[in-house]
């Protein structure tokens, strides 16, 4: 039997983004591959980001987090998942601590600190963006990552050539569009999420700006297909697009879910992202779910 059989679970997301969040903390046990897919295939505990959290790796940090995709994969972020994470540790009765003020959470791919803005919402510091080709990472050296060459070529949108790409822990291409709801993303997204030039395949995202303080964003994320809402990916996306001189550094990013505040500090660089967290319910995992997956 799993280990993980009948361990309690938050069902929450983060404007429609599902997250799972799955308490580890004080126990040595990871979640694999196939356990994760598992876990996605109950309709109760259905995510598009599995958030576990694991004993502080860093002195002074509160939790390390690892972050699974509906596919088993893992990522080194996930912004709406650590907004999920933060009202958990401060507001769940068995999750919470008893620490008040913000929280310092920590990935693969790096520190988070987190304030708590209202009982609901959170501001996370998602680190500063990375832009060389070779730490997103690309296939083949890219001059510059504001437009880089992807192989893919789509018949039906010839346009959509010369993204922007930016890690924000996480790979992200970034397509400036016209109309970023006229493209059928299911169809388009796999293709070019498995471009030739992405080794470890990206988060696509469809963005269109509005006002140079205002984008309308669509994304398909590696691993996990359409999403109402991907926080990395509207990071990404105000940077990318504020290289490119089309907003100023701070927007709101609009996605089907719903708005995220995100700015990029001039200051030190790190970006920042603002917005809400929702409990859905809470359960255990089935003993039965795991059935097979080892
Ligand atoms: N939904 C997440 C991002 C998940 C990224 C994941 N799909 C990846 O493989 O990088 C967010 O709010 O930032």
């Amino acid at each position: 039997m799993s280990a993980l059989a009948n361990r309690r679970f938050l069902k929450m997301n983060g404007l429609g983004n599902e997250i799972t969040v799955l308490d580890l903390r004080g126990t040595p046990l990871r979640v694999s591959a196939a356990e994760a897919r598992a876990i996605a295939a109950d309709p109760r505990s259905r995510f598009d980001q599995l958030m576990v959290l694991h004993d502080p790796v860093t002195p002074g940090t509160d939790a390390y987090m690892r972050i699974y995709n509906t596919d088993g994969s893992e990522s080194g972020a996930c912004g709406n998942g650590t907004r999920c994470v933060a009202w958990a540790m401060t507001a769940d009765s068995e999750m919470r601590g008893t620490k008040t003020g913000g929280l310092m959470l920590e990935t693969k791919a790096g520190l988070l600190p987190v304030e708590q803005v209202s009982e609901t919402v959170f501001t996370v510091d998602m680190g500063a963006p990375r832009f060389a080709w070779n730490e997103i990472p690309l296939r083949d050296p890219q001059p510059d990552t504001r437009e880089i060459d992807i192989v893919t070529r789509l018949p039906d949108a010839p346009e959509l050539q010369k993204p922007s790409a930016v890690s924000m822990g996480n790979p992200h291409v970034i397509f400036f569009v016209k109309d970023a709801a006229a493209y059928d993303l299911p169809r388009i997204g796999p293709i070019l999420e498995h471009d030739a030039m992405l080794p470890e395949r990206a988060n696509i995202s469809l963005a269109q700006v509005l006002k140079p303080d205002h984008i309308l964003l669509h994304v398909w994320e590696r691993g996990a297909g359409q999403t109402r809402a991907c926080g990395s990916a509207a990071c990404a996306t105000l940077v990318a697009a504020s290289r490119k001189g089309l907003t100023g550094r701070k927007a709101t990013i609009s996605l089907p879910g719903g708005d995220l505040l995100i700015e990029w500090r001039e200051s030190d660089g790190h970006v920042l992202m603002t917005g809400p967290t929702e409990l859905e319910h809470e359960g255990t995992f089935s003993p039965a779910l795991f059935a097979g997956a080892a």
